[in-house]
């Protein structure tokens, strides 16, 4: 696929991933767009569900807003939430790149979803599961894969608890899968670079630091368009 190298963040629920990609999305917009998963589950509250760029004609068609209030309302979607049923027709018709079951409820990545922050060119950021990632491997994405760690299990279960969007059972399938994942982890081969999310500042100086290289290519590349778009 065309643009600049997209990052795989994965990790156990609960691992700290959408905290240190808020932030990384908050500092660097313009820079990195997050690929925006679908979903079976149901949306915690305040989670927005995702209208997609390829909704946009649409948004505006349908709603008169300005092209920035558009905009700003699609920035900060968190999956598309849908039914099995719908679920299940894309994955036949072929348009995810990856799928898995976790906890119960059914995830993917679409191969639209890549798409609309590649045509941007933006870097494209994609929070998957392990599965995911094996998933991945398989295709030609080609991106930079990041493992987010918690300290221990004890910490990851405390963090889970106190963020109080789980079921006892769905904290305790997390929890199972986490066991799993924090094996896997320690594989050499599968992730490029391995981060243990303790203090939350070192953990996000870590991700910037591995992301430099792909930050400062996209800036120049950015530079040298504006350069080339202002020459007489
Ligand atoms: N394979 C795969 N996993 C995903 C996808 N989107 C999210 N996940 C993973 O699904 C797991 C559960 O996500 P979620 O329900 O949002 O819970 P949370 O990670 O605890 O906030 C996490 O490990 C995510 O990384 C996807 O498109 N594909
Ligand atoms: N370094 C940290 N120290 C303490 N709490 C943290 C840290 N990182 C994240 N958290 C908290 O832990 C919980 C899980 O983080 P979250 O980003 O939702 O994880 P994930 O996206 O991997 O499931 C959230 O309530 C978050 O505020």
């Amino acid at each position: 696929m065309a643009g600049p190298r997209p990052v795989v963040l994965s990790g156990p629920s609960g691992a700290g991933k959408s905290t240190l990609l808020k932030k990384l999305l908050k500092d660097y917009e313009g820079v990195f767009g997050f690929c925006v998963s679908h979903t079976t589950r149901n949306p915690r509250p305040g989670e927005e569900d995702g209208k997609g760029l390829n909704c946009l004609p649409m948004l505006l068609g349908a709603t008169l807003l300005p092209v920035a209030d558009v905009l700003s309302s699609v920035s900060s979607e968190d999956y598309h939430f849908v039914s099995r049923e719908t679920m299940q027709q894309g994955i036949n018709n072929g348009e995810f790149i990856e799928n898995a079951e976790f906890s119960g409820n059914m995830y993917g990545t679409s191969k639209a979803s890549v798409e609309d922050v590649q045509a941007q060119n933006l870097i494209c950021i994609l929070d998957v599961d392990i599965q995911g990632v094996k998933n991945i491997k398989k295709t030609d994405l080609n991106p930079i894969y990041v493992s987010i760690q918690p300290p221990s299990i004890e910490i990851l279960e405390k963090r889970l608890r106190d963020r109080q969007t789980e079921t006892e059972e769905s904290l305790q399938k997390r929890l199972e899968a986490a066991r799993l994942d924090m094996e896997l982890s320690k594989e050499p081969g599968i992730f490029d670079i391995v981060i243990i999310n303790d203090d939350l500042e070192e953990a996000y100086e870590k991700l910037k630091e591995v992301l430099t290289e792909c930050i400062n290519q996209l800036q120049e590349a950015k530079n040298d368009i504006l350069f080339y778009v202002s020459l007489p």
